[in-house]
């Protein structure tokens, strides 16, 4: 037998969780809830906008991770999406995973109603139900983890989210999950540079997958990105929208940092 990656165990006590909570509201519950949630906040046309005059950025509400432990102590996930949204973030993402994230459901709720930017749900997401979950907690967005996710889940999520008038963020981090995502409909294609089952970060991957990616994506290069010239790197190949999470949560002032690494003088100079 051979040891399960880091996603596999993921995937099996996500699984178990969907499991627990669907006992709880089934399918119908879950879509009455749904459909009672606040109005759909647009995540891709702010983030194309955003990119019309300047760079788009997804800011992560992110308290911890598997690979770096706590990266916040005074986490207070309202604070930080003021802060995020006074800093010009163009939308947030809010970990709500638990057990790998320190997560919870609450934080996107409290994230979303202290601001006004549409709001992705990150976790590892395998059955529409999630997706109703997502939409009724508020959430504008969904992310679609090739890596994690068969071609057939893929399509059901994507379904999913459009049914419920959300945006999808594909992420892939290697070439043959952009010859599998170029087959769905999303405009949103995410470039990982983190290895999700290594955690190795290496910003290459943007910059080989960029150029390989369908003509009428938008991109997003997410994770391990820190400076405004990261920023100007990634633009370069083409990802002229970003997913930050730690390099910002370990400010002491998020709003200033926000400020400062959308502040790219070749985009604000002009
Ligand atoms: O904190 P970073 O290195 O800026 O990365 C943010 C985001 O890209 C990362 O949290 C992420 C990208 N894809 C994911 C999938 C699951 C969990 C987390 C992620």
């Amino acid at each position: 037998m051979t040891t399960p990656t880091i996603l596999e165990k993921i995937k099996a006590y996500k699984l178990d969780e969907i499991a627990a909570r669907k006992a709880e509201r089934d399918q119908t519950a879950i879509e009455a809830a749904a459909r009672e949630a606040d109005a759909v906040r647009p995540f891709a046309d702010a983030l194309q906008q955003a990119t019309i005059e300047g760079y788009g950025l997804i800011a992560e509400v992110k308290k911890a991770s598997p690979s770096k432990g706590l990266i916040r102590a005074d986490f207070d996930p309202a604070a930080i999406a003021e802060a995020y949204a006074a800093g010009g973030a163009t939308c947030l993402s809010v970990l709500t995973d638990a057990p790998s994230f320190q997560g919870h459901e609450d934080y996107l709720v409290a994230a979303r109603a202290a601001c006004d930017l549409p709001v992705l749900r990150k976790d590892f997401m395998y059955d529409p139900w999630q997706v109703a979950e997502a939409r009724a907690l508020g959430a504008d967005c969904i992310l679609i983890i090739m890596a994690s996710v068969s071609d057939a889940q893929a399509q059901e999520l994507e379904e999913a989210a459009t049914d419920w008038g959300m945006d999808a963020l594909i992420e892939v981090h290697d070439r043959t999950e952009l010859e599998r995502a170029a087959d769905l409909k999303s405009r949103l294609l995410g470039i990982n540079n983190r290895d999700l089952n290594t955690f190795v970060t290496d910003l290459a991957t943007t910059r080989d997958l960029s150029r390989r990616a369908p003509v009428d994506r938008i991109l997003v290069s997410e994770s391990g990105l820190t400076t405004p010239e990261d920023l100007a790197d990634m633009a370069q190949y083409g990802a002229r929208c970003f997913l930050i999470g730690e390099s910002l949560m370990r400010q002491d002032d998020v709003a200033a940092a926000t400020r400062r690494l959308l502040a790219d003088p070749l985009v604000s100079g002009r």
